[in-house]
């Protein structure tokens, strides 16, 4: 019989073990809790609560939420940033190693943010392969299983541009082969932002001309697609236009998937993009329950949809931890149920999570 690793992909020494993390990752009724702020974006983070961005602090925020009873009935990876990777809890137990005691995986995200393309509108490229194989090795040898890397386009009248798609196409295929090579299953993330007045439809029309992009160029790198994960955008309107319906934004996002990104991809984890609690999760649920072709799991990779109300019951005090770590649980739970069609509201139709958007304007770094 022909193995999995055979054709056009990489079949190096990690193939099996990369295919067996990335379904560890998507089993049903869990996703991801993405903990990767980079120091800049933690700050913003803790600021919002009156909290000064130092390390004691981002580690408290850390730790409550890998300490969260229960947490691994939800969350089957988390991403860190460097230093979360190499920091222990107040217990001094590495936090690597109290992940792990739960049967969750680590992750490390491994871009190094983005930088303007001269000449365009505002578009970006990402920075950080230089080194990546080099630090992919470091990562794994800490105890990480996945990478996560983050290309940021936009829409506007002349964005997403053929530059800014293959520039950020290309960067993020060299970089999952990279961490292929090294035993890290690469999320492969082509965000792109919600700034603007564009309708639902030019937005899928950018996704889909994106995702297309972005599987050429994984296909040209080799990259075995059943140990690498996407992590997307929802197809919706812009910000500052009159919002899609939840079954307009699960349509148009399932189709999009359809239409670009092949059967052999493990799984889909969405970012939640600046989207409310609430929304991240009825979003998510409504393309679980959509009938018709879906070869992938569907799940979650959000940073701002599971944290903000665990933030704000935090505010920095130690007798609020445990009502935080209650907030973050409500919704790790309402987005695992989501991954498997099963997200209810409360007995009287009202909705569980917060409903304020958390989007930030034109959200690079
Ligand atoms: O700007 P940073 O610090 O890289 O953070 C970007 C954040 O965006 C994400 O990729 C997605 O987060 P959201 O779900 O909040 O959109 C996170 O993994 C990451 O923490």
């Amino acid at each position: 019989m022909t193995s999995l690793t055979s054709g056009n992909a990489y079949g190096g020494k990690y193939a099996s073990e990369l295919i067996e993390t990335a379904a560890r990752i998507i089993a049903p009724g869990k996703g991801i809790l993405a903990a990767d702020e980079s120091t800049g974006t933690i700050g913003k983070r803790l600021s919002s609560i009156g909290v000064p961005n130092e390390e004691a602090n981002r580690r408290t925020l850390r730790e409550l939420l890998f300490t969260s009873p229960g947490v691994e009935n939800h969350i089957s990876g988390v991403i860190l940033f460097e230093e979360t990777l190499y920091q222990s809890g107040s217990d001094g137990k590495p936090f690597v190693d109290v992940l792990k005691s739960k049967g969750i995986i680590p992750g490390i995200k491994v871009d190094k943010g983005v930088m303007p393309l001269p000449d365009t509108d505002g578009e970006t490229t990402t920075q950080g392969l230089d080194d990546l194989g080099k630090r992919c090795a470091k990562y794994y040898e800490a105890g990480a299983r996945f990478a996560k890397w983050r290309a940021v386009l936009k829409i506007s009248a002349t964005a997403p541009s053929p530059l800014a798609i293959h520039e950020n196409a290309y960067g993020l295929a060299r970089y999952a082969s990279i961490c292929q090579e090294n035993g890290l299953v690469p999320i492969v993330e082509p965000e792109i932002l919600t700034d603007g007045t564009h309708s639902i439809e030019v937005c899928a029309a950018a996704t889909e001309r994106v995702l297309a992009a972005v599987y050429k160029a994984l296909s040209d790198h080799k990259v075995l697609l059943e140990g690498t994960l996407l992590k997307p955008n929802m197809v919706s309107a812009g910000i500052d236009a009159k919002p899609a319906s939840t079954q307009e934004i699960a349509t148009a996002t399932v189709r999009a998937l359809q239409r670009t990104v092949p059967p052999a991809v493990a799984g889909v984890v969405f970012l939640s993009g600046g989207q409310s609690e609430e929304d991240a999760s009825v979003n998510l649920d409504a393309m679980n329950k959509l009938p018709g072709r879906k070869p992938w799991a569907l799940s979650f990779s959000y940073g701002r949809a599971l944290q903000a109300s665990a933030l704000k019951a935090w505010g920095g005090k130690p007798d609020s931890i445990k009502a935080a770590q209650e907030a973050f649980m409500t919704r790790a739970k309402a987005n695992g149920a989501a991954t498997i069609g099963q997200y209810k509201a409360d007995a009287n139709g009202r909705q569980l999570g917060h409903t304020d958007s958390l989007h930030e304007k034109d959200y690079k770094y």
